[in-house]
């Protein structure tokens, strides 16, 4: 019902503390409100004058406002602490992306990935408010109420006893139901947003292809099978308040008809009839405020529970394994890779298989393969993204993958779309440089060649980039990820993911001459699909279903007449059509 996960947050002991102390008090007090509300009653129906009863009464009012209050109290206590929960949650579900890295975004979504970070945040924070009350009212009233009316005629108590675990039994059998729903709704609902985002990233591709209108009409069915799942949950949670009241109803009915019994034998005071009576609703009151409001909230839950997933996911701790022995990568640094495999969690086929690569120095190293060979995902094993199984070794230290925040210090990453935050030109410039000058800056923009480019923005460095904002070409983007790796003189080592894939081939070329005398003493690894890079990498490794199955020089490589000519071939034909 309640994941003991939420124990785990600052306060959340405390909070729950005073919220039990408050219950249990307000518990009591809706004995006395009972109690005393039937002994006025019972004097009024004898004609006892008013001024007899005015101490009953002023004692069931009293309690009356202070349970009232109480339940003010109560949400005062709570409000502050589910918002500062939520709000660490999210800034803790924020923290662990970026220190997870790329992977979890993948495996998620960007859709639900996002969605979880503001959407489930106020979820939970429903949940929290809505819940956490209702649970402890459920807990702690019910028992004090039933241990009063014990005193009064065991029997009655007995009765209620008895029913409640029916009730919780028939609670228990909707909850399940609901839950599958609820899950289910979940699912469609990060499918959909999924499918969202997805569908305005590739706006452009499919206004192109002229499938616009058949991908809105995908879209609509995606929200339709979401209304339909949302309805699903809401029928359930509407056919258990309905039981849950109906159950209720009936066991009171039950109880009262006992009373009426035993009023008419004389073996119960009218007194005692009535505060049984007025009680056994409050009785079962915490049950049902549970039951409606917990079906309202599942999604809460489930948001929850998959921020607390995520953020349980273990972090590597030995992240500072590796310790440079020098400042940064030198021209005699190595790095080797023996044996290493690695395969994506949601797979079960090797993503890497038996890589074997020794890198040296200020090479460059020419990556190719068809289309899923594995360039992407060694790229992201050498940045250190996600880890493989093997044997890694930096500069001879052994380190069990490549998180490690030294080797990190070293890299610059250059993929197809380079991403431009909504941020100013300077500081989306001096992104590995915060302290590079204006000077600096301005040098670099005009031999990336966007110096005609700046000379148009409104405020200069000043000018806000990005997505609402200014936007860029992706050519544009590309030499300003090529101006960010210029700034910095410290990282030599360029991860190139296919960078200049989206270009036009002029674009290319001119983009080409300007990057080539970066490359000088840097270690480059270049994932390509254009033959013409080739020639410029002092070393090509050979791709193949995850695995390496060739590598050497361009020259060596094609003497070999191996798989790398029979896929240059093939390339060839495609950049010949490209
Ligand atoms: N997040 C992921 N989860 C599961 N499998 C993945 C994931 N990313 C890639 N793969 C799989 O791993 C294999 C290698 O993919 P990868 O993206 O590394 O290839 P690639 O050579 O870079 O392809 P491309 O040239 O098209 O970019 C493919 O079979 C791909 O389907």
């Amino acid at each position: 019902m309640l994941d003991p996960r939420i124990f785990k947050f600052e306060g959340a002991r405390k909070a729950l503390g005073i919220l039990t102390i408050l219950t249990a008090i307000q518990a009591v007090v809706i004995v006395i409100q009972g109690r005393y509300l039937s002994v006025s009653l019972s004097e009024l129906w004898q004609m006892t004058p008013l001024k007899a009863v005015a101490l009953a009464l002023s004692i069931f009012l009293s309690a009356f406002i202070i349970r009232q209050f109480l339940t003010v109290a109560k949400n005062y206590v709570l409000v502050p602490f589910a918002k500062q929960t939520t709000d660490q949650l999210q800034k803790e579900l924020i923290q662990k992306y970026a220190k997870l890295g790329p992977t979890v975004i993948s495996q998620n979504g960007t859709g639900k990935s996002v969605n979880l970070a503001i959407e489930g945040i106020s979820q939970v924070n429903n949940y929290l408010t809505l819940v956490l009350i209702k649970f402890i009212d459920m807990s702690i009233v019910p028992w004090v109420i039933l241990v009063y009316i014990a005193t009064i005629k065991w029997e009655h108590a007995l009765f209620l006893l008895f029913i409640y675990p029916v009730i919780i039994l028939f609670m228990i059998i909707l909850g399940y139901t609901a839950q599958a729903k609820a899950d289910r709704e979940y699912d469609r609902f990060n499918r959909l947003s999924n499918h969202f985002v997805d569908t305005l990233r590739g706006l452009t591709t499919l206004k192109q292809l002229g499938l616009s209108k058949r991908y809105a009409k995908n879209v609509y069915e995606v929200s339709e099978d979401y209304r339909k799942a949302t309805l699903g949950t809401l029928s359930v949670g509407i056919l258990s308040t309905f039981a849950l009241d109906f159950l209720t109803t009936l066991s009171i009915a039950v109880v009262a008809l006992f009373l009426g019994m035993a009023l008419m034998d004389g073996t119960i005071s009218l007194v005692a009839g009535l505060t049984i009576l007025i009680l056994a609703p409050e009785y079962f009151l915490p049950i049902r405020n549970f039951a409606n409001d917990y079906h309202a909230t599942l999604d809460g839950k489930n948001a929850f529970s998959d921020i607390m997933d995520i953020l349980d996911q273990t972090e590597l701790t030995d992240n500072h394994l590796y310790q440079a022995q020098q400042s940064g990568w030198q021209v005699d640094s190595q790095l080797v890779l023996e044996n290493v495999n690695y395969a994506y969690p949601n797979s079960d086929q090797l993503a890497l298989q038996d890589i074997n690569l020794s890198l040296t120095g200020f090479e460059r190293i020419g990556l190719v393969g068809t289309s899923g060979s594995g360039k992407s995902t060694l790229l992201n094993l050498l940045g250190g993204f996600i880890d493989g199984t093997g044997d890694v070794q930096i500069e001879g230290q052994r380190v069990p993958h490549l998180s490690q925040v030294d080797w990190q210090n070293n890299l610059q990453v250059m993929p197809q779309d380079p991403y431009i935050f909504h941020d100013t030109v300077r500081a989306n410039l001096a992104f590995y440089t915060p302290q590079a000058t204006d000077a600096e800056i301005l040098q670099v923009l005009q031999r990336v060649g966007l110096e005609t480019w700046f000379n148009q923005l409104a405020d200069g460095l000043s000018t806000i980039i990005g997505d609402g904002a200014v936007q860029t070409s992706g050519g544009q983007a590309q030499r300003i990820a090529l101006a960010r790796i210029m700034l910095d003189q410290d990282r030599r080592i360029i991860l190139m993911d296919e960078p200049t894939a989206h270009l036009d081939i002029e674009t290319e070329m001119q983009l080409k001459e300007t990057m080539l005398p970066v490359f000088n003493q840097h270690m480059v690894i270049f994932a390509t699909h254009r033959l013409h890079w080739l020639a410029q990498m002092d070393w090509i490794v050979v791709m193949k279903d995850g695995a390496i199955v060739e590598q050497g020089t361009l020259e060596e490589l094609l003497a070999n007449d191996g798989y790398f000519v029979e896929l240059q071939q093939a390339m060839k034909g495609v950049n010949r059509h490209a």
